[in-house]
């Protein structure tokens, strides 16, 4: 122990010098040096390195080393968070980083495939102070002992899963099983998924693997971000500290309804509209209701445009056709194919005009000179009533507008889907479901930028004149200045011009990849990751996988709980459109959250529609068994009286209960957090099943189970890590009674 205490303390010595080489570092780097793209760039990504380093070093302080593996061969490795270097011209390792292969046996190493070692540490500190050791000892010839074996290897393993809940998952680096390890490192560099019951830890082994992957890929996923899926905000902030604890603070966390930039999807849609916009032919209705928006004149009934020759220009369908075709024949999306349309439009409105004015009325060649057509096209271009014509028949659109008014007419699906995902006269928010349908009719569009960036050209041909005008004022002052001094003095501009000059008054982007990531629709993360996977919609694939045209994810999730009527049930059918069937897929086998008394009356739910349902096995049991209660009449006061029986003097107690009971039995419940989006680090909170979806408590009171459907009382039922009580008034699913 003492030997243990000396070495956290030295390491924390080294740890809190280079959080103060690393402060010093950031605040180094954020002063302005050296001129031209790649000094701002190189110089971001030192801002963004060191500030990173340094959020790690302050995340990962409370627990930074927690295991320590002895080899055969007399060397001793101390493992944690991070890997930590003493300050000596070797750079001596003083911590192995748990991703690094040489901390892999810590986490497969047996009595029976030693790997090598002689002895598995486990060290638990709190604070700086060291608390508790367990040993196993892996080479059985070895007849030293430390006083501090465990005889069965998994003291850590079960007080880590008996531990108290605090309203945040913790990271599970201290005991990341052999089954996980595998996933969490897996080599695999396409599509990855892990399928696994409730409570297998698929959530942490994704989480794992991102930090896996940001250590072994750092360079690129630096630069390209990695991105984290997750069900809804309350999960997201239910896992949001696991990686900054393992010492990686640059990912995005999002929702689906995130993930389209400039876009706050607050509103809320029915399961059947959900359902509807998710599916996979709206991609076909959007496209073809895009298309519809391309329109021509009334063969017969063309655009009257009058010129300003006094004459008319006639726009009739011919003309639009050609136009439309020639446009349509580029395959560009709307917006940008849009210039070909008018370009058409114009020089047959052209050739109209010169054919009047040019004729030569007695069947000569036209009197006009190639500089006079010139002339006549500018003005037919230049012309507001050419322009409104033109705007009528392919206008240019914005994705927002365009889906606003699709939603609120729905075209070309049919009319029973219409009817659902009408939006009412004067809705305006946007659901979580119209974000994919966004995204899709953004990529229809196009976005023709041609305007941004002559626009940005301007900005940049201003901040040169800008700086043409100071390096001018200081030539002036030179001679004022150094008139009668035979001066060495270099001036401003003997040294810098005025293009290097405007550069470096650009604004700096210190954003991370991932800020940056997050406001740029078109962005190619490094690698994504989606939790609960079978929840996304096809048409959520769509925009996911936009995202991510090297097809590198990771997706996990457990088709037995899926909710959304918009999921999607199979792998296959998810992934056969992007990747044929060209992906991994592994299974993860034991339960760690629930113990086997809950776990058996769950798969009794499963298996009352299909008797073959496999679940994963509990790895503890509690000998406590699940109980049900009749509440008599008043369904609120009995549901108060089990929160005060339940309620844990520490961790967290879960109330799950269908929506419409929730006023009812927040109102009988003093002190339970309830809403849209509970805080979850209270000791008692009210969810119904889908905000419950991934989330763990030590106890948990399931409310009339009766008005669940099967997947949501599958999810219910497996939240807890200790006990479970079942309320209610009306009757029980038969698997529970
Ligand atoms: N190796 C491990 N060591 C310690 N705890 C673990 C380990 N693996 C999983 N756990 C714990 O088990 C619990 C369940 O893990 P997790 O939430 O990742 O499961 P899940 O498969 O995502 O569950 P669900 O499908 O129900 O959301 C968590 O508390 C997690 O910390």
């Amino acid at each position: 122990m003492r030997d243990e205490q000396e070495f956290i303390d030295r390491l924390h010595a080294r740890v809190d010098a280079l959080r103060g080489v690393a402060a010093e570092g950031v605040e180094r780097a954020l002063t302005p040096v050296g001129t031209g793209q790649q000094a701002r760039l190189e110089r971001d990504i030192l801002v963004a390195e060191r500030s990173g380093l340094l959020a790690a070093l302050n995340a990962v302080d409370g627990s930074l080393c927690f295991g320590r593996i002895d080899r055969c061969d007399g060397i001793a490795h101390h493992i944690g968070r991070i890997g930590i270097r003493e300050d000596d011209t070797e750079h001596t390792p003083v911590l192995i980083d748990w991703r690094a292969p040489v901390a892999r046996p810590f986490y497969l190493a047996t009595g029976h495939t030693p790997m090598g070692l002689r002895r598995r540490r486990h060290i638990t500190t709190e604070g700086r102070t060291v608390t508790e050791l367990h040993d196993e000892i892996l080479d059985l010839g070895d007849e030293d002992r430390t006083g501090f074996e465990d005889p069965n290897g998994d003291a850590v393993l079960l007080a880590a899963l008996n531990s108290a809940r605090t309203g945040r998952m913790g990271d599970i680096v201290r005991t990341i099983q052999a089954e996980q390890d595998g996933i969490i490192r897996a080599p695999h560099r396409g599509v990855l998924v892990v399928e696994g019951g409730p409570g297998t830890g698929k959530t942490a082994v994704a989480l794992h693997r991102a930090a896996f992957l940001l250590y072994e890929h750092r360079e690129l996923l630096a630069k390209r971000a990695v991105l984290i899926v997750g069900p809804n905000p309350a999960f997201l902030r239910y896992i949001a500290e696991v990686l900054p604890s393992l010492g990686e603070t640059g990912v995005l966390l999002a929702t689906q309804a995130e993930l389209y930039p400039g876009v706050r999807a607050t509103g809320t849609d029915s399961p059947r509209a959900a359902a509807v916009k998710g599916c996979e032919p709206m991609a076909e209705a959007l496209a073809l209701a895009v298309r519809d928006r391309q329109t021509l004149p009334e063969p017969g009934a063309p655009t009257v445009i009058p010129h300003e020759d006094g004459g008319d220009l006639i726009l009739d369908w011919e003309i639009a056709y050609e136009a439309r075709q020639a446009a349509r024949d580029t395959r560009l999306p709307h917006n940008l194919a849009r210039p070909h349309f008018v370009f058409r439009v114009i020089d047959a409105l052209t050739a109209q005009l010169v054919e009047r004015l040019g004729a030569d009325p007695y069947g000569g060649p036209n009197f006009l000179g190639p500089d006079d057509v010139a002339q006549l096209g500018r003005d037919v271009a230049l012309s507001r009533q050419v322009h409104a014509a033109v705007d009528e028949l392919w206008p240019p659109l914005t994705p927002e507008g365009f889906l606003t008014d699709y939603l609120a007419d729905p075209v070309r699906v049919p009319e029973a889907d219409a009817d659902a995902i009408r939006r009412a006269p004067g809705t305006k928010a946007w659901t979580p479901a119209d974000v994919p349908l966004l995204d899709e009719v953004a990529e229809l569009l196009g976005v023709d930028d041609s305007a941004e960036r002559a626009a940005a050209e301007a900005a940049r041909q201003e901040r040169v004149g800008y700086a043409q005008g100071v390096l001018e004022l200081s030539r002036g002052s030179e001679s004022y200045e150094f008139e009668d001094e035979e001066s060495e003095v270099l001036a401003a501009h003997d040294i810098i011009d005025a293009e290097r000059m405007a550069e470096r008054h650009e604004e700096a982007d210190h954003r991370t990849a991932a800020e940056r990531a997050a406001a740029d629709r078109t962005w190619a993360f490094g690698h994504i990751i989606v939790d609960e996977a079978q929840e996304l919609s096809p048409m959520a694939w769509r925009l996911l996988m936009r995202r991510s045209p090297t097809r590198s994810m990771t997706l996990v999730g457990d088709p037995a709980q899926t909710s959304e009527e918009a999921g999607v049930g199979s792998w296959e059918k998810i992934l056969s459109p992007y990747v044929g069937d060209r992906f991994e897929h592994v299974t993860l086998e034991v339960n760690y959250r629930t113990p086997a008394e809950i776990m058996e009356l769950a798969v009794g739910v499963m298996r009352e529609n299909d008797p073959s349902f496999a679940a994963p096995v509990s790895v503890r049991s509690t000998g406590e068994k699940p109980w049900t209660r009749e509440s008599g009449a008043d369904l609120a006061g009995a549901v108060a009286d089990a929160v005060a029986e339940l309620t844990p003097r520490e961790g967290r107690l879960a109330v799950i209960a269908p929506r419409p009971l929730h006023e009812e039995i927040a109102a009988a419940t003093a002190g339970i957090a309830a809403g849209g989006e509970p805080d979850l680090t209270r000791t008692v909170v009210l969810l119904d099943p889908r905000q419950a979806k991934g989330l763990e408590f030590d106890h948990v009171l399931v409310v009339e189970p009766g008005r669940f459907g099967t997947s949501d009382l599958y999810v219910a039922l497996t939240r807890a890590t200790q006990r479970l009580g079942i309320v209610h008034r009306e009757e029980l699913p038969t698997a529970l009674r």
